[in-house]
């Protein structure tokens, strides 16, 4: 497994060691005790989810406010997807920053996302299953959001808005700068 922090404090681009032989592939998706020598961070991931997305689904960008945020640690089974988290730590000296990464089926690549991130994705292959460890438990009355195509943030989906599939949830999310000023 290499681990290597992104630019974004706290945030960590996992490959795993995969074993190929004439029968398939083996890799371990996840180990606490080597992810916490190679990260530091003690993780205690109570939730696993699991969605299947269309070609053009983009689900995001979401997170959870309060003694309710989660860290993720979210990967790729099936398909491929360009994930996208957003450093949203007040104090933090890449605030307002995003990082964009492409996982998939392939390289298996994990991204962890600690709290205070907003994070989204979009399926770039049909029937894309994404794979994310939680470190808190859904709780809906503490979720919130921002726009995808939030001006100020400008990330770049690489992908035709006009073919996106976007949630009517997603789509009335707030601006970065709302949240910034309800913060
Ligand atoms: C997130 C979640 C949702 N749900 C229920 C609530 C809805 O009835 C249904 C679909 O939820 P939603 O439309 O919020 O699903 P996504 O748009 O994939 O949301 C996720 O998208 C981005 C990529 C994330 O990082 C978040 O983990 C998560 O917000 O599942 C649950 O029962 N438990 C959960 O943990």
């Amino acid at each position: 497994m290499t681990v290597e922090e992104t630019t974004l404090k706290g945030c960590f681009v996992i490959k795993p060691n995969i074993f190929r032989d004439d029968r398939g592939l083996f890799f371990e998706s996840f180990n606490d005790k080597v992810f916490k020598e190679e990260t530091g961070i003690e993780s205690v991931f109570v939730q696993d989810n699991i969605s299947l997305s269309a070609k053009g689904v983009l689900r995001g960008l979401h997170f959870q406010t309060g003694r309710f945020a989660q860290a993720k640690l979210v990967s790729v089974i099936k398909g491929k997807a360009l994930d996208v988290c957003v450093d949203i730590r007040k104090k933090s000296e890449t605030f307002g920053q995003h990082f964009s990464i492409i996982l998939d089926d392939i390289e298996k690549t994990q991204l962890y996302i600690p709290k205070g991130f907003a994070h989204g994705f979009l399926a770039l292959d049909e029937n894309t299953i994404f794979s994310y460890k939680c470190d808190n438990y859904y709780n809906k009355s503490t979720e919130s959001g921002i726009l995808f195509n939030d001006k100020t943030l400008n990330i770049d989906w690489r992908f035709p808005e006009e073919k996106l599939i976007v949630s009517e949830k997603d789509q009335v999310l707030p601006t970065f700068e709302a949240i910034v000023n309800a913060k």
